[in-house]
């Protein structure tokens, strides 16, 4: 068995993370921390783990936790984990954060957009970006995953492949997202409460979001060229997902088939990517619950541009799901392990 602790298990991706690993037959969770819950029934935190889970939360001690465990997942704010990792610790565990601390290579780009310091960059260059189908074989030997983000991993894989054929104007991307309530996080803040969020849709972070850099920098390596885009995020009133829209122009004419074959090419045997029949585009709820990106694009031939649209379950493959899929293929097992998960609806 694996042994599991994780640090902020009482936030949104936390809970997820939990509700994935009860069901991985091949892990127990040894330590539920938190900050704010010390000593109290994680049940009693999270009323759907009622009779699941019996521990109590846990003081965050990265020390101690290393040494009961075999993998530690960090689901805390940006700077937390950055803040705590050390040799010793790197030595004894596997540790796969949540947050964006080791995401971006440019220490300097992180702390321009995140706004604080970084405490650890040291460890920035061996950090693996955990995106799953782009950077498996990096990650089996990796001791620390900087597992992406949601809005980046549902960016990333829509655009990837056209990206590495070269067959859009990079200069020309611009990403349109929209995610769900829960992309913030549980903790309150009055943008998110009920009636501010109902009935309404709202963009925010335009040309200021921290998940524009995370975006470009994996785009630039796909593309071999610098990427710089524009990226506009929108909240909707949801639980979960985030759909991406993504424009481009075309380097030369192209027909339906010849774009197919390319995202074939990449994802035909990925489980995880759904790139769907012509015609039927992404939706939240068909994914909602599951670790799946749904694809799919469309040739606009008037303006001799390609929209590229992705989808995915912003706790799950945006955060969760995927924590899981790199710990499955850090510990050597099947990617998909405890995460056949069928899309639940409505
Ligand atoms: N929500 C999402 O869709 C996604 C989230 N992420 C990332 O995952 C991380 C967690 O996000 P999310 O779950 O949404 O956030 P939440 O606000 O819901 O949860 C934050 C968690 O971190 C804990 N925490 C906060 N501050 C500290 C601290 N100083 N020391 C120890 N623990 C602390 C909280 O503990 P307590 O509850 O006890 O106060 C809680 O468990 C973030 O880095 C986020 O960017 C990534 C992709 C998607
Ligand atoms: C709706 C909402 O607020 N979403 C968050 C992004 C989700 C998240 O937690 O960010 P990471 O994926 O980088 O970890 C935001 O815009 O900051």
């Amino acid at each position: 068995m694996i042994k599991a602790g994780i640090i902020g298990s009482t936030g949104y991706a936390g809970q997820e993370l939990v509700r994935l690993l009860l069901q991985h037959k091949e892990v127990s969770i040894e330590w539920y921390g938190s900050r704010s819950y010390i000593d109290k029934k994680y049940a009693e935190v999270y009323g759907n783990m009622f009779q699941l889970v019996d521990q109590t939360c846990l003081d965050d001690n990265m020390e101690e936790l290393a040494e009961k465990v075999d993998v530690i997942f960090t689901a805390t704010p940006q700077g937390l984990c950055a803040s705590l990792v050390n040799d010793k610790i790197l030595s004894k565990v596997k540790i796969i954060d949540l947050s964006a601390d080791f995401r971006i290579k440019d220490v300097k780009i992180y702390e321009e957009w995140y706004g604080i310091e970084h405490k650890s960059p040291q460890y920035i260059e061996e950090a693996v970006y955990g995106l799953c189908e782009i950077n498996r074989e990096d990650i089996k030997g990796a001791r620390l995953i900087a597992n992406p983000g949601c809005y980046t991993t549902c960016s990333i894989l829509t655009i990837y492949p056209l990206a590495k054929e070269g067959l859009i104007q990079m200069e020309s991307l611009i990403v349109d997202a929209k995610s769900g309530v829960s992309g913030a996080g549980r903790g309150t803040k009055v943008g998110n409460l009920y009636c501010e969020v109902n009935e309404s849709i709202k963009a925010y972070g335009i040309s200021t979001h921290r998940h524009t850099p995370e975006i470009e920098e994996q785009l630039s390596y796909a593309s071999g060229k610098e990427v710089i885009i524009n990226f506009t995020p929108h909240l909707v009133p949801m639980n979960r997902g985030i759909l991406a829209t993504a424009y481009a122009t075309l380097q030369k004419k192209v027909s339906y088939e010849e774009v197919k074959s390319i995202y074939d090419k990449y994802y035909k045997e990925e489980y995880f990517v759904r790139v769907l029949d012509k015609d039927a585009m992404p939706e939240t709820r068909w994914v909602k619950g599951s670790n799946f990106v749904d694809i799919n694009f469309k040739i606009d031939t008037r303006t001799n541009r390609i929209v590229m649209l992705g989808a995915l379950d912003n706790v799950v493959k945006g955060a969760a799901g995927q924590a899981v899929q790199n710990m499955n293929i850090l510990f050597g097992l099947p990617e998909n392990t405890g995460l056949q998960l069928v899309p639940m609806f409505p």
